[in-house]
């Protein structure tokens, strides 16, 4: 099905540009344009009796199916140091495959919000960050002047985590979902540890190996599988449907979909990292992106696939 289902993107940049504004920020490396730096595991999601209330998606109707995992780090920066500011918020995505054939995908990073109300506002930050980078500060200091969502965002990241495992991830933009008898919501992803969120201490992160992440989650994956929760945050009336940098009250309703378990490492070869490619418009009938800049993702995504082949 077409995931976007009718929803228009607002955005001036071309997909090009969008690709291309990561890579005026972080440099042109050809891996990935964003969250180059990461670890690909693998597990099995099973799903809750109350998710299909809300959705007729064949993966929230009953039965365990695999998943496929990336955890990785922020930046285009294919060896960025796990300890400095920039490698965060970190990110998950999940492939889940369908009941049959296909898959669907959620791509979720570690700040519940995003910088900007839009893309073409994200894309005058990233030229921003790039334009700092190369001396001129100016552009940055005054977007951040006046685009006080975008500082906090940049400013009050947590603490090193313990682990890509003990962290929660948030979907940020917002979806529709459909049920069985027509019934819609809209609402936001938020995937949250059973480890609880732990960080490290002032000492431990003084001393953090820059790849002390992927060493960590291959010693805690090889002894117990990692486990997260999958919930649905509600939207209620009035709530913002197309403006990811408002994050909606912890107050609503958040509906359990299900439970992710991870429990082995991926090949992590080349020929792996390649191929894998996450879509946030990858939805299966019951489910459809509502925020417009999901559409502006969806059509960015491939092109850094693309270039990394
Ligand atoms: C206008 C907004 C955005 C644009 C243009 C954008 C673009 C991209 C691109 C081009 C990639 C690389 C894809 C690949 O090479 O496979 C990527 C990866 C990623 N993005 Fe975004 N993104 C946007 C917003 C977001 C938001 C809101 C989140 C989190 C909620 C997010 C989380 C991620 C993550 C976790 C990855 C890594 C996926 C993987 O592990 O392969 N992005 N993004």
């Amino acid at each position: 099905q077409d995931g976007n289902a009718g929803v228009e993107s607002k955005t001036a940049a071309t997909p090009i540009q969008m690709v291309d504004m990561f890579h005026s920020a972080f440099g042109a490396h050809p891996a990935r344009a964003v969250h180059a730096k990461g670890i690909i595991l693998e597990g099995s999601f099973t799903p809750a009796p109350e998710a299909r209330r809300l959705t007729r998606a064949p993966h929230l109707q009953g039965g365990t199916l695999p998943i496929v995992v990336r955890f990785s780090d922020f930046t285009g920066i294919p060896d960025i140091p796990d300890t400095v500011g920039a490698s965060r918020p970190r990110g998950m995505a999940i492939k889940f495959q369908l009941p049959g054939t296909g898959s669907t995908d959620i791509i979720a990073h570690s700040f519940n919000g995003f910088p900007t109300a839009t893309t073409d506002e994200f894309r005058s930050l990233l030229l921003a960050i790039g334009a700092a980078g190369s001396g001129n500060a100016a552009p940055l200091q005054q977007f951040l002047a006046t685009h006080p969502v975008a500082k906090t965002f940049l400013t009050t990241q947590k603490p090193l985590t313990t682990s890509w495992a003990t962290l929660s991830y948030f979907g940020v933009n917002a979806f529709k979902f459909t049920n069985q008898a027509g019934q819609v919501r809209f609402v936001r992803y938020q995937l949250i540890p059973d480890a609880g969120e732990q960080f490290l201490t002032k000492a431990q992160a003084a001393t953090a190996d820059p790849n002390y992440l992927q060493a960590e989650l291959k010693q805690r994956v090889a002894a117990q599988p990692i486990t997260f929760k999958l919930y649905a945050q509600l939207a209620e009336k009035g709530d913002v449907i197309e403006n990811p940098s408002v994050a909606w009250p912890d107050s609503r309703k958040r509906v359990l979909l299900g439970t992710l378990s991870i429990s082995r490492l991926a090949p992590n070869t080349v020929a792996e990292d390649k191929a894998l490619f996450f879509n946030p418009n990858n939805v299966p009938a019951g489910i459809n992106v509502a925020d417009p800049m999901l559409v502006d993702r969806a059509r960015t995504y491939p092109i850094s696939v693309g270039e990394r082949q």
